[in-house]
């Protein structure tokens, strides 16, 4: 046997999601199986739309589709198809009852009416960088419902606030494809092995840095953002601070959780909500980030405690390094 073969064989085999997921479950007698059943559905859809994304130049499904989402922003065809990839998985799997999608204007009844979880998604996050083969993802939100079970759900199950998720997580579609999730209990990340169909455990336990060297924001839009926020980037300039924008949160997100950072999608005088969605990418990033040891606040207050009132709802977001998230919000 060649010394390359015998390395091979000494590796531990590694874990799957599935057992990851299977003995967590074990960790939890009184759980009854819904919600890893449910992490299992979005890791199906994720692995589809893994396999759409990398073929999607030869495809034909890159590309605008002409029309308009509900926030009247430019549909991709991948936006789509990864919406239809989810929202099938969700409705076939029969955990979650309904779904809310940034794609659609309301919320989708699955007709799993027994199912006990509801979940917020962005279905991809990052479309004006489809077309030039830049980092993707896709991010989710999962509630317990708090509609009656049997029923229809209903917008207050969508609208329980950051802090009664049950579970978020994104999937980052980048230089290799990982899903990284919490239930409540710590950060643990999943990279997909694509010869194998499978996601593996190679990151237990995520935490971010106390602090780091970079600063996310678009500055395109310095000239609109209020006075606090020009003078922390000024200071991190000051510092020698590396500027870091992708232009897919996920993306940004995902770098500062390794590295140590901030990331800002600030107000503007045009936009004094900002850009971003509660529901289906502020919430869920800051349940993982608080997880992970760091902080996310909007510009009104840790951003978990915001009380939505709206489906499609906006809000400001500084979310990264608990030590840089403090700065900023000293000069809120
Ligand atoms: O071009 P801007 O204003 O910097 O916006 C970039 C931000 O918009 C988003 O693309 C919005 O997400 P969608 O692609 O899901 O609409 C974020 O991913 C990203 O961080
Ligand atoms: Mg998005
Ligand atoms: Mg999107």
């Amino acid at each position: 046997m060649s010394l390359l073969q015998e390395n091979a064989l000494a590796q531990p085999v590694g874990t799957t999601l599935d057992r990851y997921i299977m003995r967590a479950q074990a960790d939890f007698p009184y759980a009854t199986g819904e919600l890893s059943q449910l992490l299992r559905d979005l890791a199906l859809a994720g692995k589809i739309v893994h396999r759409d994304v990398n073929r999607a130049g030869l495809s034909g499904i890159i590309g605008s589709m002409g029309q308009h989402n509900v926030q009247g922003e430019q549909q991709q065809r991948l936006d789509v198809e990864a919406n239809i990839r989810f929202i099938r998985a969700l409705r076939n799997g029969g955990e979650a009852c309904a779904i809310l999608s940034e794609e659609e204007d309301d919320i989708i009844q699955t007709g799993n009416y027994q199912g006990q979880y509801v979940v917020a998604m962005d279905p991809l996050d990052g479309s004006s960088n489809i077309d030039v083969n830049v980092s993707i993802g896709t991010i989710f939100s999962i509630y317990r419902r708090v509609s009656a079970v049997g029923q229809k759900a209903t917008p207050a199950d969508f609208l329980q606030g950051g802090r009664a998720q049950v579970a978020a997580g994104y999937i980052l579609y980048g230089t290799s494809t990982m899903l990284v999730y919490t239930t409540g209990h710590g950060v643990v990340g999943f990279t997909y092995e694509n010869s194998l169909g499978e996601f593996f455990l190679s990151h237990p336990r995520i935490m971010i840095p106390a602090t780091g060297p970079v600063f996310s924001c678009n500055e395109g839009h310095w000239f609109d953002y209020p006075d606090y926020v020009r003078q922390f980037l000024t200071a991190c300039k000051e510092r020698r601070m590396s500027g870091r924008y992708v232009g897919s949160l996920v993306a940004d997100y995902h770098r500062n959780l390794f590295t140590g950072g901030i990331y800002l999608y600030p107000p503007t005088a045009s936009n004094p909500l900002g850009k971003l969605r509660v529901l289906y990418e502020n919430f869920p990033l800051a349940l993982l980030i608080e997880q992970a040891g760091g902080r996310a606040a909007s510009d009104n207050g840790p951003m978990l405690d915001l009380q939505p009132t709206d489906f499609h709802q906006r809000s400001p977001l500084f979310i990264g390094s608990a030590g840089l998230v403090a700065e900023l919000v000293e000069l809120l």
